[in-house]
């Protein structure tokens, strides 16, 4: 089934609240196939600019929205979300390559984020607080930071859009995505749907194209009060600098390099589910994904040889067939930093138990590999593919020292029974997010975020949407 007859698929940008295309395109392939199933408009800092002018006009009405107008409209974007989930699950599924099951759960995580923003769009409250004069006092209220540029990975295409758009829309700001170049076809039909919701033209742009120019031109403007990137450290750190001219506002969500602790007194099966759904969720391609077992000498045996015979059972193939679990990588480039992260560890004494060697295309399956050496590539370097690498320490201070050193501290995960060592250990770790005897900790309730080279600000919780606000005090005086 080709998803070009599905509503509301999209291969136009859009600009300014205008499908805008363009004479030069860019392939947009199917990473199962290696199929062109789209081209989408080559645009650059002409159009940036143009869309920029746009958010401005828009802002400056939708700043002044009641919040419950603001809340509505995002209500109706939410629901067209869900009635449209098969559509942009197959959308998802046919550009990014996961499972179908798992696009179906990210547009409903995605969809969660909107929700979620329209509830908190109603909440933006003040304060009065006692003044230092009895004849005044001091109002303090929150305002939109502006226009908002956003940059978005190809792991996540819908939810990494919309953790961004619905805390600005929701904040009173307007937003321009680029998305990344493998996935941009889910970003646009999220901009399709929130265009049948009554969106205000010019107030939500997804510019595709040349990223250093659309980049470059969010950072150039001053217009652009503030930046929310998610992708790698590297990147991160390329827009950080860029930021400084014009000192925009910045959310950083950048790369990881999670460390999976298993204690002697964990419960060995539950330890197991967990490193599976850590580990080879998206083909492992998350920045929450475990990227390090770091397993107890006395546990160590009987956890790496449930994880291998759970590892032999995962199914690896398209993600448009049934009963999938572990989908293509999104391009070459990630194959070979898997195999180089391989190559390395078994060069330096680790144990291949299961995988290790690349099938046909970008498929890979899902790699185990033991006594991994601590000086490996595989401990200093965020892997982004189906490998799992481990590595055994005897004690609760060398487990704590080994998971901290990194320059990342984005998500790190703790398995043990005894709720002393669980509190201890999720006090001790550096990290912005911990699972204790839990892999799945990412939800729109939650302040999602890492600290050092993993970035800065929340995205998600009540937290999230202060990342869009400004505040401000009025001192009022002669009462
Ligand atoms: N912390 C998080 O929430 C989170 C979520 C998803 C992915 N990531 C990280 O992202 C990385 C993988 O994603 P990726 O390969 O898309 O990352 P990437 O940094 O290569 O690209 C991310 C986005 O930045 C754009 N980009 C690249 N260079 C740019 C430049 N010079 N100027 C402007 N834009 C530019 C890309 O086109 C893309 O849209 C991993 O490191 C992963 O850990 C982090
Ligand atoms: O890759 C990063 C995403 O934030 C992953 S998650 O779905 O939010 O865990």
């Amino acid at each position: 089934m080709t998803i070009r007859n599905l509503h509301p698929f999209r291969e136009q940008a859009f600009v300014g609240g205008i499908w805008t295309a363009a004479p030069e395109t860019v392939p947009v392939t199917d990473p199962a196939t290696g199929e062109v199933i789209a081209q989408v408009p080559h645009l650059g800092a002409d159009e940036t600019r143009t869309a920029i002018d746009a958010a401005a006009k828009a802002q400056a009405e939708w700043r002044h929205r009641p919040a419950g107008e603001r809340a509505d409209l995002l209500l109706r974007w939410h629901g067209l979300m869900l009635e449209h989930q098969e559509a942009l699950a197959a959308i998802l599924t046919a550009e990014q390559g996961k499972p179908l099951a798992e696009a179906r759960g990210e547009v409903l995580y995605a969809a969660s984020f909107v929700r979620w923003f329209a509830e908190e769009a109603r909440r933006i409250e003040g304060e009065v607080i006692p003044a230092p004069r009895s004849n005044q006092r001091i109002l303090v209220w929150s305002e939109p930071v502006g226009v908002v540029a956003a940059i978005t990975p190809w792991n996540f295409p819908a939810a990494m859009v919309t953790r961004k758009v619905a805390p600005a829309l929701a904040a009173g700001c307007a937003i321009i995505v680029k998305p990344a170049p493998e996935t941009p076809l889910t970003a646009l039909a999220l901009a399709a749907l929130a265009e049948e919701a009554g969106l205000p033209a010019g107030l939500l742009s997804v510019v595709t194209g040349e990223a250093t120019a659309i980049g470059g031109a969010f950072m150039a403007s001053d217009v652009v009060r503030k930046l929310s990137f998610t992708g790698s450290t590297g990147v991160g750190r390329k827009l950080y600098e860029q930021s400084a001219p014009t000192l925009k506002r910045l959310s950083l969500e950048l790369g990881g390099n999670a460390p999976f602790l298993v204690f002697d007194d964990a419960d060995v099966d539950a330890a197991v589910e967990g490193a599976l759904l850590g580990k080879y969720r998206n083909a492992g391609q998350t920045c929450v994904c475990v990227n390090r077992f770091l397993v107890q000498d006395g546990i160590h045996d009987a956890f790496v040889e449930r994880l291998r015979q759970r590892v032999e059972g995962l199914v690896v193939g398209r993600g448009t067939e049934a009963g999938v679990t572990i989908g293509p990588l999104i391009n070459a480039r990630a194959v070979e930093k898997v195999e180089q992260h391989i190559a390395d560890a078994v060069a330096r004494g680790g144990r291949l138990l299961a995988g290790g060697a690349r099938q046909e295309g970008l498929f890979f399956p899902p790699t185990l590999i033991a006594d991994v050496p601590r000086d490996a590539l595989v401990a200093s370097e965020e892997t982004f593919g189906p490998l799992a690498a481990v590595i055994r320490f005897e004690t609760e201070e060398e487990a704590i020292r080994m998971a901290n050193d990194t320059e990342f501290g984005l998500a790190a995960y703790a398995y043990t029974r005894d709720i002393g060592r669980a509190m201890r250990v999720a006090g001790a770790l550096e990290y912005g997010m911990v699972g204790l005897n839990e892999a799945a900790i990412s939800t729109e309730v939650a302040p999602f975020g890492g600290i050092k080279a993993s970035g800065m600000g929340r995205e998600g919780s009540r937290h999230g949407i202060t990342d869009y606000l400004e505040l401000k005090y009025v001192m009022m005086g002669g009462l």
